[in-house]
């Protein structure tokens, strides 16, 4: 007989290298905070769990990691119960919007189930390992072998302003249509990568409508999408729905709020509305789906709870008709493959999911998780399939003690103020 009592948790914050990448807020940090989460049992399995590691997540995740020894890791109900009793600084969880609000609204149910994403999954890990079975399997089994994923494409400089420190690459800079879809050809190149997105809210949308044609026509009839994060009017979402309605797969988070994103879904000529920004949270649910504001959810299984209440999110927009697909952070391989087990598990997923995970050079695994044919095949060994390693993640954990606190709480307008000092969130809509 096993023994799944937990009988440790320990938690890990890091720091991951991001490169400068651009979106409407501003820019990403060279260092992005991450926690990795390891669950163990009296057995000695070791289960791993990711989620966002900002000090609020950090927090909260001590706390609960506090409640865990003694309990099973199959006490997944329980898990939320527990949770629920999370104490959460009152400062910190405002009810406003989340990283400037790429990330929807901001509320306390919400980050104690991003903090319960990290255990879940590392329970599921630690489960599946312990059975022999991969964690597809204990979410009811995999429906496909292939989990596919688009080409997240971003207006990027080529390096970190002069004088912060950061990790560098040979990306280069893209800030213009040539620049976009060289980037894409690289992506395709590197991993076969079907569709692409890009992260709009950078440039006036006519710059971004350019980029979007010129993917057109450089990919003609792959799917693609564009996500200004809620930067844009009505008008001008409706605008650009009218130029773009012939590429795009669908148009991701033009506007800002439910009923901003439903009066454009009434007029956009049929063109398709995702987010991952107006339905974040289950109270979301019902009045954008009875407004009609969106026709695809992004799911993020971090903020959505874990991969069981991805699946329960993806049971409702069935019902409703309504599609599904997965949104993407900075994030690393524990949670690659995190995604990839769940989305085995959905059914009708028709749109291949978002994943920065190309952009990162960094990871605490052992062995990568690899694209081919832009798809990740699933894995079926024991738990969540991936290796960690203690060394380097160590590592990023002592970038993350030496920080002097600066880069542990995701901030892209702090960061674009180290390259333009008088650079403020802008407001929306900012066209
Ligand atoms: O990483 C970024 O810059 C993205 O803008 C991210 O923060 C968003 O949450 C996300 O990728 C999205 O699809 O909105
Ligand atoms: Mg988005």
């Amino acid at each position: 007989m096993k023994d799944l009592t937990v009988t440790e948790v320990r938690l890990t914050p890091i720091l991951v290298a991001d490169p400068p990448l651009l979106n409407t807020q501003g820019v990403h940090q060279p260092y992005t905070p991450r926690l990795i989460v390891e669950v163990v049992t009296a057995d000695g399995v070791t289960g791993l769990g990711e989620t966002y590691g900002d000090t609020k997540y950090l927090e909260a995740a001590r706390s609960l990691a506090g409640r865990l020894p003694g309990r099973s890791i199959t006490d997944l109900n329980g898990l939320l119960t527990l949770a629920e009793d999370v104490p959460l600084d009152g400062h910190t969880v405002d009810g406003s919007v989340d990283v400037g609000g790429l990330r929807g609204v901001q509320t306390a149910d919400k980050l104690r189930l991003s903090v319960v994403s990290g255990f879940e999954v590392a329970c599921l890990d630690a489960l599946g390992k312990a059975l022999g079975l991969p964690v597809h399997a204990l979410l009811g089994g995999k429906l496909r072998d292939r989990v596919e994923y688009s080409a997240y494409l971003f207006y990027r400089w080529a390096g970190h302003p002069e004088g912060v420190a950061g990790e560098s690459d040979d990306w280069g800079a893209a800030l213009d249509p040539e620049g976009i879809v060289a980037q894409a050809r690289r992506f395709v190149r590197d991993h076969g990568f079907g569709s692409f997105k890009l992260k709009g809210g950078v440039f006036p949308p006519e710059e971004e409508i350019a980029a979007v044609r010129a993917l057109a026509d450089a990919f003609p009839g792959r799917p693609l999408r564009l996500d200004p994060n809620g930067a844009w009017s009505v008008e001008t979402s409706l605008k650009v729905a009218a130029e773009l309605r012939d590429v795009l797969e669908y148009l991701e988070d033009p506007t800002t709020g439910t009923s901003a994103m439903a009066e454009v879904a009434a007029r956009a000529g049929g063109l398709p509305l995702a987010t991952n920004m107006c339905v974040t949270t289950f109270p979301e649910i019902a009045g954008a789906f009875t407004a009609g504001a969106v026709q695809v959810v992004l799911s993020d299984h971090h903020y959505w709870g874990g991969l069981r209440n991805t699946r329960h999110l993806a049971e409702i927009c069935r019902t409703f008709g309504v599609g599904v697909s997965m949104h993407s952070n900075t994030h690393l391989g524990i949670s690659l493959a995190a995604m990839t087990h769940v989305a085995a598990t959905v059914p009708g997923l028709h749109h291949a999911c978002d994943t920065h995970y190309p952009w990162q050079t960094e990871d605490v695994l052992t062995e990568r998780p690899a694209f081919s044919g832009g798809c990740v095949t699933v894995p079926d060994g024991p738990g969540l399939g991936v290796t960690l390693d203690r060394d380097r993640l160590d590592a990023l954990h002592r970038r993350w003690l030496a920080d002097d606190g600066s880069l542990r709480d995701r901030d892209d307008a702090a960061a674009m103020r180290r390259a333009d000092p008088g650079w403020t969130t802008p407001p929306v809509p900012r066209w």
